[in-house]
């Protein structure tokens, strides 16, 4: 089956002939899948969800978004795909959270009274109901998050594509954010795209994490995957997460050391080593 997203070789240049190149590996998202798309600065990677919303058009390559060119046809596919914005000051427009969530409802020119219930639903589902009635300029940082994430979900998209969305939110946010994001993908199957710099919230957030360096994806697998190869994370300027180095380490030490992609599983790991330490080898 053709995936739901799937790119080739694309090459984009800017007005300024800064020329971004995503070559290696072709990038595709399966239907419910969680993809994360990690690399350092400059890599491509906002380019890259430029073209996907069809912001931009390859100037070599190919898109396809739910089987159309995003850049001929987003009209096509807009409700289907929902955006929450790296800077979401820009993306909230509303005048009140409520008129802001109810915007592309309204713009699909659905009566009032569904707007209402829809509205209603998605702030419930998200826990911003009390939001509501307020003027989205004085909102937390994390609030306004949680306001474009509904405005993008309360068309209920199938892909949810979202720039950065942990960048500024204090620890307890960014945990209701991962839950949140996984009870999206696990209950409504929508598959997500995400960037993050935040290298902590990979294991507990990806099915495919894609890693991308100077112009090409240069490797795509499962969190575990990925973080066993922290040569090549460091190679491509990527710290990676502490666990996985302190593993990495130790497997360098010559300890057979599973890869975690959790703290609670190397918990278990080391819990296990340390009640066995006559022979912490067996463990794996
Ligand atoms: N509008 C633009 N005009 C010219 N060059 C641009 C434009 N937008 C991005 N670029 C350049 O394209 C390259 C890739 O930028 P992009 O924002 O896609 O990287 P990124 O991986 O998202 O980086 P970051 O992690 O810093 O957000 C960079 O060299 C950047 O300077």
């Amino acid at each position: 089956m053709e995936p739901l997203i799937h790119v080739t070789n694309l090459k984009h240049v800017y007005p300024d002939k800064t020329a971004v190149h995503l070559g290696g590996l072709d990038f595709a998202v399966e239907a419910g899948q969680r993809v994360v798309i990690i690399g350092p600065n400059g890599a491509g990677k906002t380019t890259l969800l430029a073209h996907l919303l069809g912001l931009l058009a390859p100037t070599e390559g190919t898109v396809t978004v739910l089987g159309c060119r995003p850049h001929e046809s987003f009209r096509k596919i807009r409700g289907k795909v929902g955006v929450v914005f790296q800077q979401v000051d820009e993306q909230i427009i509303g005048p009140r959270v409520y008129d802001d969530i109810a915007f592309s409802l309204r713009n699909d020119g659905l009566p009032e009274d569904q707007v209402l219930q829809k509205v209603k639903d998605v702030a419930a589902s998200l826990q911003i109901s009390h939001l509501l009635e307020k003027i989205p300029h004085y909102l937390s940082g994390g609030e306004k998050k949680k306001v474009a994430l509904a405005g993008a979900l309360v068309t209920l998209p199938q892909i949810l594509i979202l720039d950065e969305p942990f960048l500024s939110l204090d620890p307890e946010s960014r945990r209701e954010m991962i839950r949140l994001l996984n009870h999206l993908s696990r209950e409504h199957e929508v598959s997500l795209v995400i960037t993050t710099h935040d290298m902590e919230v990979v294991g507990d957030l990806a099915d495919v994490v894609y890693v991308f360096h100077q112009g090409s994806i240069i490797a795509r697998g499962t969190p575990r995957e990925i973080f066993g190869q922290v040569n090549m994370l460091k190679e491509a300027n990527l710290e990676p997460p502490v666990l996985a180095e302190l593993f990495h380490r130790l497997h360098q030490k010559g300890m057979k050391v599973p890869v975690p992609q959790s703290m609670a599983e190397a918990e278990a790991w080391l819990i296990k080593a340390l009640q066995n330490k006559e022979n912490p080898e067996d463990i794996g």
